[in-house]
């Protein structure tokens, strides 16, 4: 898990939607687009690609999740479209202007929330969102932040005191003192429990509505499933499926399972796999498969013991594709 060596990034004013843009940059039709990312850590025989040719295109009113298992290089992906890092190579433009180089610009309409925050455990709720306002141009009223993110009644209680999940919304609240056009929120809902999850999922789809932009990082497969218009599952640095979670689970294949009969039965048309005793066909197309193979089976009077069929889920894909992680895994990525 990447450290951040400080609290959450300054948020500066969003412009309101309807006033001109103080800073208008050359137009873009994604809020967000990466081209060609790379972003390498260390230096000769120690360095290491931690992001290596990431496309991306998010487009504006949209959420869209960078889905991978740790050490995928999400936020490695991410700190760079924040601006809090530049890249190694490659192209990253945010509402058309450079995260680096026009980092001011950017920094005005975008709200950015990190995987780890430092808070002054002494400050209390108001007061710290208070203190954050007042980096902002024109912030959300401390009473409003405390009323979006639930923490009315926490509102006199060090910062110390706070529960994980608790110092979780209040960052997130810091996050959207600004009314933020673009929200990047790395991992929003970790360590929070089932209902403040929930919470913050119905903010994300606010944000939407109310035509933010929301590029967030997660583990968790509902999280995507739940949120996202769009998906990009990374693994060792590289995107390796991007579109709607049905675009991806459409293209992956659905399996049929069953412990391997003595007898070599004939199989549908299929990607064929042994784990240990069981036989694990890959099909498209999963009803005519598995009637062929019941056919065949009761034909040859084969029992097919521990019988399993599957369609293709968000899960299955993203399970497939950490179970292939070694093999996939490019030369010089691991340490
Ligand atoms: N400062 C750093 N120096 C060297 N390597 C780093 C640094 N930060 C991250 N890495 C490595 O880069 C790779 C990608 O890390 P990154 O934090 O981007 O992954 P992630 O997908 O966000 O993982 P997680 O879900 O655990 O946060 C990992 O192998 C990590 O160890």
């Amino acid at each position: 898990m990447t450290q951040h060596p400080s609290s959450t990034a300054p948020v500066e004013r969003a412009a309101p939607p309807v006033a001109p843009r103080r800073d208008p940059g050359p137009r873009s039709d994604s809020a967000i687009r990466v081209r060609g990312l790379r972003r390498r850590y260390g230096s000769g025989a120690d360095a290491f690609e931690a992001v290596r040719g990431v496309d991306l295109d998010v487009a504006a009113g949209s959420i869209h999740a960078l889905l991978g298992v740790n050490g995928a290089g999400k936020t490695s992906t991410l700190e760079v479209v924040e601006g809090l890092a530049a890249p190694s190579g490659g192209e990253v433009s945010v509402l058309g202007l450079d995260p680096v180089r026009d980092r001011a610009a950017v920094r005005r309409r975008t709200g950015v929330l990190l995987q780890r925050s430092g808070f002054v455990g002494d400050l209390t709720v108001h007061e710290t969102l208070q203190m954050w306002a007042a980096t902002v141009t024109d912030p959300r009223p401390v009473e409003e932040s405390l009323e979006l993110l639930d923490l009315v009644d926490r509102a006199q209680v060090r910062m110390r005191a706070l529960s994980g999940g608790e110092q979780r919304r209040v960052d997130l609240a810091c996050t959207l003192t600004g009314r933020p056009e673009v929200v990047m929120l790395d991992e929003p809902t970790t360590g929070l429990d089932p209902e403040s999850r929930r919470q913050v999922w119905r903010l994300v789809r606010e944000l939407r509505e109310q035509g933010s932009t929301v590029l967030l990082t997660t583990h968790y497969l509902d999280e995507a499933e739940a949120l996202a218009d769009q998906v990009s599952i990374m693994r060792a640095g590289e995107v390796v499926r991007e579109g709607t979670v049905a675009e991806i689970v459409a293209a992956h294949p659905s399996q049929i399972s069953f412990r391997t009969p003595s007898d070599p039965l004939p199989l549908p048309a299929g990607e064929v796999d042994h784990d240990g005793e069981l036989t694990v066909l890959r099909v498209e197309d999963l009803q005519p498969a598995l009637t062929e193979l019941l056919l065949t089976a009761r034909d040859a009077g084969v029992v097919l013991d521990r019988l399993a069929a599957r369609t293709a889920s968000l899960e299955s894909v993203f399970l497939d594709l950490a179970a292939a992680t070694d093999a996939a895994t490019p030369e010089g990525a691991t340490r």
